[in-house]
C-alpha cells in the first residue's frame, strides 16, 4: 500500500524510525522500495553523483522532472519528495511552477525547498494549494559557494537561528523537515519543539527519521563520501541486501553511531 503523510505522522508518534533513500531512476527506485524504505528523495544530490558536476547548482527543473518520472515508475509504496533546484525558487511564479511540473509530470508526492525565513511565504502558498512541503535546513547545498559543506548550527548564535527558522516554516505549513549537518544535540532539540517529523542527515540517532544519498550506501561514490554516510554493500553480495541493511539498521537505530556525528 502507497505510504502516505499520516502515515509518517504516525510512525514518528510511535518512534518508529523512518527510513529514506535517494533514488534517480526505476531501478534504484525499485530496489529502495522493495527493501522496504518508507520514503524515497529524488536529490537535487544526482547533479553530483549522476550528472558528475562539482555541486547541485547546475540541475535545472527539466532534470529534477526527468529524473522524477523514472523513479515514480520503478516505485510502488514509498512517499515521494522531489527537490526543487537551484534558483527554480527565486521568485513565487516559478517555485508554484516547479511544484506543479514536479507533481503533475514527475507524479512527486512532495517537494522539498532549502531555506529558511526565505522561503517561508513560498510554503505558505504551496501549502495553501495543498501541496505538501518538505523544508531543508543545516547545511544548505545550494549555499554552498558560500557557506560551503559545513557542520552548522554549532555555535549559540547558529543554533537559535535554527530553531527559529524551523518554527517559521512548521508555522508557514511545511509536512516534514530534512535536518543535514548538525550537532546531534541541536538535531535532538529542534526534533522535540516540533510537531512535525524530523527527518536527519548527519543529525544523530535522536530525530524521527534517516536519509542517506544511495550511491554512498552502495559505495559508488568516487572519492571520500560524507563522514555522516555508510557503506552497506560491504559485506553483503546485491544491491536489495545493502538496502536492507540500511533499512533495518535505521529501524533498530544501529544507524547512525557516534562515529557518524558531524560538529
Ligand atoms: N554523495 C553525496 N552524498 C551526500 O550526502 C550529498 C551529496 N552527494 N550531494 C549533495 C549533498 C552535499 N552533501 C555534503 C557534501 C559534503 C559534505 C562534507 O564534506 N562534509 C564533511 C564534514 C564537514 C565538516 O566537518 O565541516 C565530511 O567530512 O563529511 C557534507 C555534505 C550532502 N549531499
Ligand atoms: C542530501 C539530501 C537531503 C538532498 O537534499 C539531496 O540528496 O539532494
Ligand atoms: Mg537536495
Amino acid at each position: 500500500m502507497k505510504k502516505t503523510l499520516k502515515q509518517l505522522y504516525k510512525m514518528a508518534a510511535a518512534q518508529e524510525p523512518i527510513a529514506c533513500l535517494t533514488a534517480y531512476d526505476a531501478a534504484f527506485a525499485h530496489w529502495a522500495d522493495t527493501a522496504g524504505v518508507d520514503v524515497i528523495l529524488v536529490g537535487d544530490s544526482l547533479g553530483m553523483v549522476v550528472q558528475g558536476q562539482r555541486t547541485t547548482l547546475p540541475v535545472s527543473l527539466e532534470d529534477m522532472v526527468y529524473h522524477t518520472q523514472m523513479v515514480q515508475r520503478g516505485n510502488k509504496q514509498a512517499w515521494c519528495i522531489a527537490d526543487v533546484p537551484f534558483m527554480a525558487d527565486k521568485n513565487l511564479d516559478t517555485v508554484m511552477d516547479a511544484a506543479a511540473q514536479l507533481l503533475k509530470v514527475g507524479q512527486a508526492d512532495m517537494v522539498k525547498l532549502e531555506g529558511g525565513q526565505r522561503i517561508v511565504s513560498y510554503v505558505q502558498a504551496l501549502a495553501e494549494r495543498g501541496v505538501p512541503v518538505c523544508g531543508h535546513l543545516g547545511l544548505l547545498p545550494q549555499s554552498v559557494l558560500k557557506k560551503g559543506y559545513q557542520v552548522q548550527g554549532t555555535d549559540p548564535a547558529q543554533a537559535a537561528q535554527l530553531l527559529a527558522d524551523a518554527q517559521a516554516l512548521v508555522a508557514a505549513g511545511i509536512d516534514l523537515l530534512v535536518l543535514e549537518c548538525v550537532p546531534s544535540e541541536l538535531a535532538k532539540q529542534i526534533t522535540a519543539a516540533l510537531p512535525i517529523p524530523v527527518i536527519g542527515i548527519g543529525a544523530g540517532a535522536v530525530v524521527n527519521g534517516q536519509v542517506l544519498v544511495s550511491y554512498d550506501v552502495l559505495g559508488l561514490t568516487p572519492g571520500r563520501a560524507p563522514k555522516f554516510s555508510q557503506n552497506f554493500l560491504t559485506g553483503r553480495d546485491s544491491i536489495l541486501a545493502a538496502f536492507e541493511a540500511y533499512v533495518q539498521a535505521v529501524k533498530d537505530k544501529t544507524f547512525p553511531t557516534a562515529d557518524h556525528e558531524v560538529g
